[in-house]
């Protein structure tokens, strides 16, 4: 059986890094893509050092042309795009009295545009392809419920959780499966930036955004990105080919649906 192939977007580093890392263990051929070009660089070596074999595109996931851009490159190096995730994300946090309307456009271009156009740019090669495909976008536990001060970034990730449910009754026909991960709390860059922000707006000490979303989850621990890339890792596998259109929860404990 010829190798699949795993294209994750935003995978310079945080939760696609970890996904990559593991889809790769997995025995996928793995594309990396990034808009940061130095970070997508460091990574993609270290990923040839391991062994893998991997590619590295760099793009903006706000551009159709580079999404296009992105299948082709992994079509050409790989012959296939079996698995594509939607993974790229960007925060925003602030009382909603403050969204003004570049802020809005930056975080619905990025969340939802971002997925609608990688969409579109894997299923045009997945209808051709006899095996289909799988396509998996990042929600979340905002995808899930709204919380103050990340109205912006709820709204963003509920649109999210709706494509996936459209575009997985779309595309159905064409033996091609659209499910999404939610997680919680992860630690990556972006919740650094998610509690500072908390210390800019609302004067909160240092850590303690972090640590008032993280006290109650059942598990009793903060997530770390390679609880996300296992759930990551069934969607992408044949186990999960009787599941379509769902937007799963791995948040510990957190969102109850
Ligand atoms: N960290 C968390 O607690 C959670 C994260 N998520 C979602 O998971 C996904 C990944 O999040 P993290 O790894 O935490 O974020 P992160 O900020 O640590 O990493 C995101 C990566 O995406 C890249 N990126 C940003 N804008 C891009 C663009 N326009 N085009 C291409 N790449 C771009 C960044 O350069 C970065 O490497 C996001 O969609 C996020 O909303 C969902 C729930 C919780
Ligand atoms: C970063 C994120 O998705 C949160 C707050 O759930």
């Amino acid at each position: 059986m010829s190798q699949k192939v795993a294209v994750i977007t935003g995978s310079a580093g945080g939760l696609g890094k970890a996904i990559a890392l593991r889809l790769a263990e997995d025995g996928f051929a793995i594309v990396l893509h990034d808009i940061n070009k130095e970070l997508l660089s460091i990574t993609h070596n270290e990923f040839t050092e391991k062994g893998y074999r991997v590619t590295a595109v760099t793009g903006d996931v706000r551009k159709k042309e580079d999404q296009e851009n992105l299948v082709q490159k992994a079509v050409e190096a790989f012959g296939s795009v079996d698995v594509f995730i939607n993974n790229a994300g960007i925060e925003s946090v602030e009382p909603f009295e403050l969204i003004t309307s570049e802020k809005f456009d930056l975080v619905f271009d990025v969340n939802v545009k971002g997925v609608v156009f990688g969409t579109q740019a894997a299923a045009a090669v997945m209808k051709n392809q006899a095996t289909g495909g799988k396509i998996i976008n990042a929600c979340s536990i905002a995808g899930h419920e709204s919380y103050e001060m990340l109205s912006l970034y709820c709204a963003s990730k509920h649109a999210v959780r709706s494509f996936t449910h459209s575009t997985a009754k779309e595309l159905s026909k064409y033996n091609i499966t659209v499910n999404a991960y939610c997680p919680g709390v992860a630690a990556t860059a972006m919740w650094d930036r998610i509690d500072q922000a908390f210390v800019d707006h609302n004067g909160w000490e240092p850590k303690q955004a972090w640590n008032t979303f993280t006290k109650d989850i059942l598990v009793g621990r903060p997530q770390v990105p390679d609880d996300v890339a296992k759930l990551v890792s069934f969607l992408a596998s044949s186990d999960s080919d009787y599941i379509t259109g769902q937007t799963i929860l791995t948040d510990g404990g957190m969102v109850f649906r």
